[in-house]
């Protein structure tokens, strides 16, 4: 069986068998730039890459936290060129697959092409749940270049399980090997994390694989991590210390050895993922990611975990809480792309504040 074969084996076996490997991919190096502001030096991408690879970490995603294209004024500019650092991950790793994500509009098929003549080979193409048609040339474009395919459901919690489902079908259609339900606001709650990924195994299961990627802004990360993998996912996202938007990812340090003590395998060594994200991630945070207020505001209202950052931004300069921002942020619905909707948001909540105080 391939690593990206189907879930066929999670359907036909009995509860009795062996549990069927899973797949780590590490986004320390993508989802954790949201956290540095993507201000990743080429010297902290070899030193991830070198320990990932070293732990036997399969997949490691490189890029800007908004992917291909991110760096720009509405989601903040990378320190470094995206390209330069998918070289250097590729040079840097002896067996782990290099993978890119990409948001169709943010980046471009041509970001793709580049991204693959650096190395990468793995395309993970993420649209919000609603909108997979979008993926599709991006798709294509990932199959012709020779890559591996990964479709990203953004915002996993907007819509019910059978919409999902359907929508994780467009993706599979179009060329995607594995489509993850992605909490981005980490707001899933234990069984609604599970009945997704289960329509999804239901649905494209016997096609493709499911992935889950967790965000840890109720703290639910790693418990609906371990959730999806029980109702057929194949493919979880981590992060060394959590770094991640919002309360940061799954850690992966603490999915690795949990895994290990239901008997799932990952091919991950427990002490190599843990000297990783001790000796090589810890030293160079400003700061841990933690569910503070905010965060724990944007799981509760549902709000993108990408969205923390701006809106501690916006919150010191119009000098109004981060809570109460992103409360109403989650109250409007708005999703990634609508970052300047913050700024909005905080000069009503300043205007309010002025008016109330006569
Ligand atoms: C572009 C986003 O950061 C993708 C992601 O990791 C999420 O939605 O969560
Ligand atoms: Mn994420």
């Amino acid at each position: 069986m391939t690593e990206t074969s189907p879930n066929t084996t999670a359907q036909k076996t009995g509860a009795q068998d062996a549990p069927q490997k899973i797949r780590i991919t590490d986004s320390t190096l993508r989802d954790g730039s949201h956290a540095m502001a993507h201000r990743f030096t080429e010297e902290q991408v070899r030193g991830v890459v070198h320990a990932l690879d070293a732990a036997g970490v399969e997949v490691i995603e490189v890029t800007h936290g908004d992917g291909l294209g991110g760096s720009s004024f509405n989601y903040g500019f990378s320190l470094e060129d995206d390209v330069k650092l998918v070289a250097a991950a590729v040079d840097e790793a002896t067996r782990a697959k290099i993978a890119v994500l990409m948001l169709p509009g943010v980046g471009t098929v041509e970001d793709l092409k580049l991204a693959h003549d650096a190395g990468a080979s793995v395309a993970r193409i993420a649209t919000h749940c609603t909108e997979a048609d979008v993926s599709l040339q991006h798709f294509a474009a990932a199959r012709d270049l020779g890559m591996e395919t990964v479709g990203f459901l953004m915002m996993a919690h907007r819509i019910g399980p059978e919409e999902l489902a359907r929508q994780a079908r467009i993706m599979v259609d179009g060329g995607a090997q594995c489509v993850y339900v992605v909490d981005s606001a980490g707001a899933l709650v234990l069984g609604e994390a599970q009945e997704r990924i289960s329509a999804l195994v239901k649905e494209i299961g016997h096609e493709a694989q499911v992935g889950f990627h967790g965000h840890q802004n109720l703290s639910l990360g790693v418990a609906n991590s371990v959730l999806a993998q029980q109702n057929g996912a194949l493919q979880i996202d981590g992060a060394l210390c959590a770094l991640g938007a919002g309360a940061g990812n799954s850690p992966t340090e603490v999915l690795v050895p949990t895994f290990e003590r239901l008997g799932v395998p990952t091919g991950v060594d427990v002490q190599g993922v843990m000297a990783a994200a001790d000796d090589v991630v810890k030293p160079f945070l400003h700061r841990l990611p933690f569910a503070d207020r905010g965060a724990i505001t944007q799981g509760y209202a549902g709000v993108y975990s990408s969205f923390l950052l701006h809106a501690e931004r916006a919150a010191e300069r119009y000098e109004v809480p981060v809570h109460e921002i992103l409360q109403r942020v989650g109250e409007a619905g708005y999703v990634g792309g609508q970052e300047d909707m913050i700024i909005d948001v905080a000069l009503q909540l300043r205007a309010e504040r002025e008016r109330a105080a006569g």
